[in-house]
């Protein structure tokens, strides 16, 4: 039997650690990983497929690596902007890619329930996504806030850009309506929590997701990895991986 070959962009980093401590606990072994100043290229010849977990500003080198080689690859990385989506979608053109904010089978399906929600509530339920995370993240809004708004945005068939408001301060004007607002705390070692708020009149439904560790990204990303090693070239989800 062929053992999987997986190769850790970020390696060194928090989710590099977690992902080194699951991979031989789903049937896979480690093919090497690379940190900033890495040769992604070697890397992706050693591997059947690519997960990343690292920087923004590692995509295009990555993602040239694994074009060159026909190595599938998960991205995990956020703080993501559109000309990274647009990378993304040329790649998926000649290989696997899976990228995602979160990993985790319960946001997968939050991510349901409040497309779901949103599609069900009138635009005068004010959507309203907040999010909690260690003090060390450095990107805001996180990657999962922005997957729930698109999925809010997506259930009242209107696209995320349109109605997202973020950093509110001093003298903002009442709240428009049909708006999505997102709101980012940042402190201690929160793993990531994360809320969405429909807030009517005289009532509110709160969903919501609290990640208690790591492990659990970790799990989701492996056997994501795994899901997609032999997968044709395209652009896939959480919810084809976990069949939410
Ligand atoms: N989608 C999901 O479910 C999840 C996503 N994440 C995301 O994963 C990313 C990493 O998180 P975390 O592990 O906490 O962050 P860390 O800062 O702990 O780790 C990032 C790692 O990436 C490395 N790195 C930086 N630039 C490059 C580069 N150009 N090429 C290769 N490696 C590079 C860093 O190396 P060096 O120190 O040498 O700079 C570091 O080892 C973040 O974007 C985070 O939001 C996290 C958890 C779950
Ligand atoms: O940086 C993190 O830690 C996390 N990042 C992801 C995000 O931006 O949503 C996923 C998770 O919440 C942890």
């Amino acid at each position: 039997m062929c053992v999987t070959a997986i190769g850790i962009i970020g390696s060194a980093g928090r989710m590099g650690h977690a992902l080194a401590a699951i991979v031989p606990d789903l049937g896979a072994t480690l093919a090497g990983g690379i940190d900033a100043g890495g040769d992604p290229a070697a890397l992706a010849h050693d591997s059947d497929v690519l997960v990343d977990f690292s920087s923004p500003s590692a995509l295009e080198r990555t993602l040239a690596a694994a074009r060159r080689t026909g190595t599938p690859i998960l991205i995990g990385t956020t703080g993501l902007a559109a000309t990274h989506h647009a990378m993304i979608d040329a790649a998926a053109a000649d290989i696997a890619v899976l990228q995602t904010g979160n990993v985790s089978l319960g946001v997968t399906l939050l991510a349901k329930l409040v497309r779901d929600a949103a599609a069900r509530l009138g635009p005068e339920w004010d959507i309203e996504i907040s999010e909690f995370h260690h003090r060390h993240k450095v990107d805001a809004p996180s990657g999962t806030a922005l997957l729930l708004g698109e999925a809010a945005a997506a259930g009242r068939g209107i696209p995320l850009a349109e109605a997202r408001v973020a950093d509110r301060a001093g003298l903002t004007g009442a709240r428009s309506e049909g708006t999505i607002g997102f709101s980012s705390l940042r402190g201690g070692s929160v793993a990531g929590d994360h809320q969405v708020i429909f807030a009517g009149e005289g009532e509110r439904i709160e969903l919501g997701h609290r990640a208690e560790n790591r492990a659990i990204f970790a799990r989701g990303a492996i056997t994501a990895a795994l899901w997609l090693v032999d997968k044709p070239a395209g652009r896939y989800g959480m919810d084809e991986v976990l069949g939410v």
